[in-house]
């Protein structure tokens, strides 16, 4: 339940400019009727909540990998407080090293004025002339979420709280030139009040809109969403009133029991076409005791093998990203997709190997 109707803030009242930021979330939308955009959220929300400090460098590392498999949005970390979220603490040496391509967005989380603050003073720095790499980020993500509960625990205010006080940063970034994207936390589920009303899912997410937002990703923070409960949010968010067009909303789903590809092909069949996910199945929300990692950016892509639709992303490459981060920060692939192509990939090189070495049965079937 939430505390306060939300668009008690004045600041929200200001912000009401319906039909400019439905336009300009319209101008985004992607003309392919089967493209699926996917944002790969792997180095943000994949890494938040990995308990050793990983060093800035294997971040760039990472998302390079991704750039060069073809991903074009990555979330690339966070301008959020160290002391909440220590892992996002060097984001601004990961943004500065990190190659930009041009025509690639690097999204960062923004919670408050501060973290917009610390974002300017570091792009003012970014030389702007013609010759010079594109800008460490275009574009900043703003989250709340549709439970107090769950916003207290992540951003030390209730959701109206939060609303009035991303009002105004998303103003400033929009003033400075930077792209808006906004979150919604806890869709379905909030691990501490339990079931959630579909109907704040909606309030919030047109709160977000209004303020300028250009897309809202309704992520289903706990992972327990299944087809059944999807269908039933989204519908509801987009409603029968059309005020919310389902082109300017994005799913993201955490894959905890299991059911996250059905939900994303679930979210597609309702019209949505941007879905968020992390390569190897990575990641979790500090603030979400017990969720498990996104849905993997590999299982994604497979899945939409030999449908009506299409993605960015090579497949092949992602698994090996999948399978050098999993080493590299020691745990579990999450991808199955990833899984499968491996061990895929091994049988067919023992294969040849038997091949080469004329069918030895006892040195081959060791390795199998
Ligand atoms: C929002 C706050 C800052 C409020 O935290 P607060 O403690 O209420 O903040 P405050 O304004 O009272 O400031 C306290 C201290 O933090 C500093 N501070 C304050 N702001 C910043 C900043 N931006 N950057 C750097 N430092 C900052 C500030 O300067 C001060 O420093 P001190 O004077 O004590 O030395 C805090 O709660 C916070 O950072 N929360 C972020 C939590 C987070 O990142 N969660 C994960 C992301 S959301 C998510 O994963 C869900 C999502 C998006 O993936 C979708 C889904 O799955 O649902």
């Amino acid at each position: 339940m939430l505390s306060r109707p939300l668009t008690s803030s004045p600041c929200l009242r200001k912000a009401k400019t319906t039909s400019r930021s439905m336009a300009r979330a319209y101008a985004t939308v992607k003309k392919d009727p089967n493209y699926v955009k996917i944002v790969e959220v792997g180095p943000r929300d994949g890494l938040q909540n990995e308990k050793s400090v990983i060093p800035p460098e294997v971040k760039i590392d990472l998302i390079n990998r991704l750039n060069k498999a073809g991903m074009t949005t990555i979330e690339a970390g966070s301008f959020v407080s160290p002391k909440w979220v220590p892992q996002m603490a060097a984001t601004d040496k990961v943004i500065t090293g990190m190659t930009r391509i041009p025509g690639s967005h690097y999204p960062v989380l923004v919670p408050n004025h501060k973290g917009l603050s610390n974002l300017l003073t570091l792009l003012s720095s970014h030389p702007s002339s013609p010759s010079s790499p594109p800008p460490p980020t275009d574009e900043i993500a703003v989250f709340t979420a549709a439970t107090d509960a769950f916003s207290l625990a992540n951003t030390n205010c209730t959701v109206s709280e939060s609303l009035a006080r991303l009002a105004p940063v998303v103003e400033q970034a929009l003033k400075a030139g930077l792209r808006v994207r906004g979150y919604v936390s806890v869709v379905i589920h909030c691990p501490y009040t339990g079931r959630v009303k579909y109907e704040d899912v909606k309030s919030v997410t047109k709160s977000l809109l209004e303020m300028g937002c250009y897309e809202v990703s309704l992520g289903d923070t706990v992972g327990m969403g299944t087809p059944g409960s999807v269908k039933e949010m989204v519908e509801t968010v987009v409603g029968a009133d059309g005020r919310i067009p389902v082109e300017v909303v994005a799913g993201h789903f955490h894959d905890t029991f299991g059911a996250a590809v059905a939900n994303v092909h679930t979210a597609l069949s309702l019209g949505i076409r941007t879905i968020d996910s992390a390569v190897g199945g990575l990641g979790g929300c500090p603030y979400s005791p017990g969720a498990t990692g996104n849905v993997a950016t590999e299982d994604v892509i497979y899945s939409l093998k030999d449908s009506r639709y299409h993605t960015e992303g090579d497949l092949d490459k992602m698994v090996d990203i999948g399978y050098w981060i999993s080493e590299r920060l020691g745990r579990q692939n999450a991808s199955r997709a990833g899984k499968a192509m491996l061990a895929q990939r091994n049988r067919k090189r023992v294969e040849k190997e038997r091949e080469r070495e004329g069918g030895n049965a006892e040195s081959v079937s060791a390795k199998l």
